[in-house]
């Protein structure tokens, strides 16, 4: 079984080996508006624009699983509407509504939710079929040439699990459940530069930054703090949060000059049924096997975090 899913979810690499170690800019082009805007993805080469304002991902089984049991969840308006899967030069992708197709270029934010980034069955192969790995050995030292074990130099290669959880202590993904991945602001260059983004000044620091200090976005609007309250208290009802482990799927959030804000859950690739006698609740501790992920205490920790950013009135 655990070989069998995890083959699927290796069919989910949108990454595909074609660019294994660089992030890629890519610029999508939304037509449907009177204007042209140039948005900023952080890689992947895995996305086409679609017509009528959706995008094209990359097709992975269990992302489609996850969205067609999300259009009859709770979670339906926190989610892209999602529309099937349709073929390009032979390659199938899942189609989804573009979250940014009515903003007027808008400023956006990838948070990795979550105290964990790699599927329990991800360990459980590592250890049955160890595979080091060369490009994040040399991501890794880039970042922090001590980091290796004396193993791990020798080899001049990690194992993926092994380099996911460093990166995890490194950031803020173990001591507050979430992590800012990247961020663009309008007109500006996309900040990627989060790896070592930890504590908690840390992470207020890049918010006000990704707001322009206008805290007044997270008072009110459909990126704020009631609002991912409102998220928090559908997610602990969604029959379909439950039964999920939720691993590597972010929050986007959106604002632009105009006012209009967002925020949704993107990227369920790594997102997994549980058998029928597991449920989650999204808060207690991983150890392996219980399949936990840390999703809604990162949620509780970001709400607490956003709240101490409100001006005082
Ligand atoms: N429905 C959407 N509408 C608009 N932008 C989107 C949408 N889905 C994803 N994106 C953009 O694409 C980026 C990558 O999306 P996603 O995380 O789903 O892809 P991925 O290939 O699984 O990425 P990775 O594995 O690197 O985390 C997001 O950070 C976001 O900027
Ligand atoms: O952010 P970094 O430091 O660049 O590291 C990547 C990141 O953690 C991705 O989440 C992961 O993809 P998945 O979540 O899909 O596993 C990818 O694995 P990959 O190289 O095997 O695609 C890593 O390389």
């Amino acid at each position: 079984v655990l070989t069998s899913s995890l083959t699927q979810h290796h069919s989910c690499d949108t990454h595909q080996g074609v660019y294994p170690n660089i992030i890629h800019v890519m610029y999508i082009e939304i037509l449907q508006l009177s204007y042209v805007c140039l948005i900023l993805l952080v890689f992947t080469g895995s996305f086409h624009v679609g017509d009528y304002g959706t995008l094209l991902k990359r097709f992975c089984e269990g992302e489609q699983q996850c969205y067609l049991r999300l259009m009859e969840d709770s979670l339906r308006p926190f989610v892209p509407a999602y529309h099937g899967v349709v073929q390009r030069d032979e390659q199938d992708y899942n189609m989804m509504d573009n979250l940014l197709t009515h903003f007027n270029t808008p400023a956006i934010m990838d948070c990795k939710m979550g105290t964990r980034t790699y599927l329990e069955e991800e360990l459980v192969i590592a250890r049955e079929r160890p595979q080091p790995r060369k490009d994040m050995y040399e991501k890794m030292v880039a970042v922090d040439p001590e980091a290796p074990t004396v193993q791990e130099r020798a080899q001049q290669a990690v194992l993926k699990t092994r380099y996911m959880q460093w990166r995890e202590t490194l950031s803020s993904t173990t001591t507050l459940g979430f992590r800012i991945e990247g961020f663009r602001k309008a007109d500006e260059e996309c900040h990627t530069n989060f790896k070592r983004t930890k504590s908690r000044e840390q992470v207020i620091e890049a918010l006000d930054n990704f707001v322009d200090s206008n805290t007044t976005i997270l008072v009110s609007g459909t990126f704020s703090e009631p609002r991912l309250k409102q998220l928090r208290q559908v997610l602990e009802a969604s029959d379909f949060f439950k039964s999920h482990e939720v691993v590597g799927s972010s929050l986007l959030f959106v604002h632009d000059w105009t006012g209009s804000t967002g925020v949704w859950m993107i990227d369920f690739g790594k997102t997994a049924a549980l058998p029928s006698h597991l449920m989650l609740d999204h808060r207690t501790p991983w150890e392996e096997g219980n399949r936990e992920d840390g999703y809604l205490w990162g949620l509780d920790n970001l709400i607490d975090i956003l709240s101490n950013m409100l001006p005082l009135t």
